[in-house]
C-alpha cells in the first residue's frame, strides 16, 4: 500500500498575512520528513504561493471551479492553483458543496492541470457517486461530526467501513480518506484498519497550541 495521506485543511481559520499557515506548513514539513508519512496542507488560496515558495510539502487547494480562464468572476481555476504551487485539490468539501455536474467539471479541470483530486462526501451513497468519477481519493466526512472534536473513527466506524465498500464496489481499488474530529494517532490507526488510505482533518491541528506535537501523535501508530 502507498504511504497513508494525512491531509490538513486550514479552512478559513487563520487570519493575518499567512504566519499561521506558515507555522503549520513548517510543522507538517518537519514531521513528514522525520516520519516518512505524506502530510499535505490545504491552505487558503492566497497562501498557496507563499507556502509553495518556502516549504517542501504537498499543497492542496480547498476548492476549484470547473472552468478554465475566461469570464468567470469570483471563480478559482485549476490552472491558477497549479501555478501557485498546488499539486492537488479538495472538491465538494462539506463547507463548499457543488452540484454533481459541478463536481464532474471540477474533476475534469483538475485532471487537465495535473492536480490530484479528493472528492469529499457525506454518506455511502454520495461516496459511491464520487467514486464513479474516479478521483484520486474520496473523503467521507459525516457533517454532524466536523469540527466537534468527536472522532468519526470512534463515533461512527460503520460509516467508514460502508463507505470504503461502496467506493470500491463502484471503483475497485478506489482510495478512501475519512475525516471529522480526527485528532490522535489512535483515530488514524482505526481509520486505516477500517480500510482507508488516510485522513482529512482540520481543527485538531489548526487549533492546537503545538501543531507539530499533534502531527507527531497522528503518525505515531501508522
Ligand atoms: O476538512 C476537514 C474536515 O472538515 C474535518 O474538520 P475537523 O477535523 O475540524 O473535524
Amino acid at each position: 500500500m502507498a504511504s497513508p495521506l494525512i491531509l490538513v485543511n486550514l479552512k478559513a481559520y487563520l487570519e493575518g498575512m499567512g504566519e499561521g499557515a506558515a507555522r503549520i506548513a513548517a510543522a507538517a514539513e518537519e514531521v513528514g520528513a522525520e516520519s516518512g508519512v505524506t502530510i499535505a496542507v490545504a491552505p487558503a488560496p492566497t497562501d498557496l504561493q507563499p507556502l509553495s515558495a518556502r516549504f517542501n510539502l504537498p499543497l492542496y487547494a480547498q476548492h476549484i471551479d470547473g472552468v478554465s480562464a475566461g469570464a468567470h468572476t469570483g471563480h478559482v481555476t485549476a490552472e491558477q492553483v497549479r501555478a501557485a504551487g498546488a499539486t492537488g485539490t479538495l472538491i465538494n468539501h462539506s463547507e463548499r458543496r457543488l452540484t454533481l455536474a459541478g463536481i464532474e467539471a471540477s474533476v475534469a479541470a483538475a485532471r487537465r492541470s495535473d492536480l490530484r483530486t479528493v472528492i469529499c462526501t457525506n454518506n455511502e451513497a454520495t461516496t459511491a457517486a464520487a467514486a464513479a468519477l474516479a478521483p484520486d481519493y474520496v473523503a467521507i466526512e459525516p457533517p454532524e461530526l466536523i469540527g466537534t472534536g468527536v472522532s468519526v473513527s470512534k463515533a461512527d466506524p460503520g460509516i467508514i467501513e460502508r463507505s470504503v465498500a461502496a467506493a470500491q464496489g463502484v471503483n475497485p481499488g478506489m482510495r478512501v480518506l475519512t475525516g471529522a474530529g480526527i485528532s490522535t494517532g489512535e483515530c488514524v490507526r482505526i481509520a486505516l484498519e477500517l480500510g482507508t488510505d488516510g485522513v482529512l482533518l482540520a481543527s485538531g491541528v489548526v487549533k492546537a497550541k503545538d501543531p507539530a506535537a499533534v502531527l507527531r501523535d497522528l503518525v505515531s501508530q501508522i
